[in-house]
């Protein structure tokens, strides 16, 4: 039976990594009989152009429809002016909300070919293998009321919401604590109990959920010493749980430690594990257009999505095990070039990774 999967590239550089993504997928797909068929969509600015919205019906009617779901990234500062109901991020927040993506995994790995590009010394990433479980639909980034008000004083004021509700912070945690028991069997949970009741309740929902898994170590840690401890001693983490905005914090971070933003995929999951499969940076308005994009985190998040959404983890592998030849090639887009390697553009970069699945 067949497999479908909605393609989405978005905006700037997203175009341009999924290209190369679609290649090395198309290429798994032959190699390994995996009957994929890919459809395309419009999301965020592309689709704000196209249709006059961030997240036209088409595209959430096609997304509830297939298996899985390929995004680029969108956004970008073409849309900087438009109202900030219609910006191309806002598309990308409604899909995830409306498809109930709430469990956003974003492992932060150091494939060793590249720790003379981490941002920290090779000594302290060596190894490095993270996984940073995010809450994706809910917390500050959805909390009503949110808005622009006058005050009486004629002053305005800008205000969000930040709650969670006890079932939000279960399944999460249950995510997290399943996850973790298929590592290292820890999980740290990041919060900010000292200061904020929503997270007051998600440290005790944590500690609750916690009791169904003896086997499994739940620390805490309020989430400022948590970005100290990730750039100082990284490898002390196996799972960090965490809210919506500490989440999308903590994995740029955490990215710098694998060398680059553009080595960091993602996978967002439902309750049943379909996904949207995504790099985690964004559309790089500016490097955008000139070839100097790194497609590998897109290309990582399709082996991901081979791995929990379609099932064939030997292509997912393949795929992996694509990249570290080529890196061990010495291939290097510029973000991750460092001295006795060579810098290859995006497109190349697809080729050589293509080539290597090709070969599997
Ligand atoms: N998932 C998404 O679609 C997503 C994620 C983050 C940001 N955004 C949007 O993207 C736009 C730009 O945001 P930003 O500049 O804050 O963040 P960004 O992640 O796009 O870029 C930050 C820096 O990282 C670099 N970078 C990012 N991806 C790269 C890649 N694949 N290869 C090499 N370098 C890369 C960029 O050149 C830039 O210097 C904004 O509109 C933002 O809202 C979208
Ligand atoms: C573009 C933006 C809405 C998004 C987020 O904040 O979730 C991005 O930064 C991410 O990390 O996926
Ligand atoms: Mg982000």
């Amino acid at each position: 039976m067949s497999k479908k999967v909605l393609v989405l590239p978005g905006d700037y550089i997203g175009p341009e990594i999924m290209a190369e993504a679609v290649k090395v997928l198309d290429a798994a797909n032959a190699r390994f009989g995996l009957g994929i068929e890919l459809e395309y969509g419009l999301l965020g600015g592309a689709a704000l152009d196209e249709c006059g919205v961030p997240l036209p019906d088409e595209t959430l009617a096609r997304a509830r429809e297939v298996d899985a779901i390929l995004l680029g990234a969108v956004g970008g500062p073409k849309w900087d002016g438009v109202e900030r109901h219609l910006r191309p991020e806002r598309g990308l927040l409604a899909i995830r909300s409306e498809l109930q993506l709430f469990g956003n995994l974003r492992p932060a790995i150091l494939y060793p070919q590249l720790a003379g590009a981490s941002s920290l010394k090779p000594e302290i990433v060596a190894g490095l293998d993270i996984l940073i479980v995010r809450e994706l639909t809910g917390g500050i980034y959805f909390g009503e009321p949110r808005g622009i008000r006058t005050l009486e004083n004629g002053e305005r004021e800008g205000y969000n919401t930040y709650k969670y509700s006890e079932s939000e912070v279960r399944r999460i945690a249950h995510l997290a604590f399943d996850l973790a028991r298929k590592r290292d069997s820890r999980v740290c949970s990041v919060d900010k109990s000292n200061v904020l009741e929503a997270t007051v309740l998600w440290r005790e929902v944590m500690e609750e959920v916690a009791t169904e898994y003896p086997d499994v170590e739940l620390s805490h840690i309020y989430v400022d010493n948590a970005a100290m401890q990730l750039v100082m001693n990284p490898k002390q983490f196996d799972v960090m749980v965490t809210g919506n905005m500490f989440g999308d914090i903590l994995s740029d971070a955490a990215a710098m430690l694998t060398g680059s933003i553009g080595m960091l995929p993602s996978a967002s999951l439902d309750q049943a594990g379909r996904g949207m499969y995504e790099p985690c940076h964004g559309s790089a308005p500016d490097i955008a257009g000139q070839g100097k994009a790194n497609p590998l985190a897109t290309i990582l998040s399709v082996a991901m999505m081979l791995r929990y959404t379609l099932a064939s983890p030997e292509a997912a592998a393949a795929i992996e095990d694509a990249v570290s030849a080529v890196l061990d090639q010495g291939l290097r887009t510029p973000d991750i070039h460092s001295e006795g390697t060579t810098v290859v553009s995006t497109t190349e970069m697809g080729d050589a990774v293509l080539a290597a699945v090709q070969a599997a």
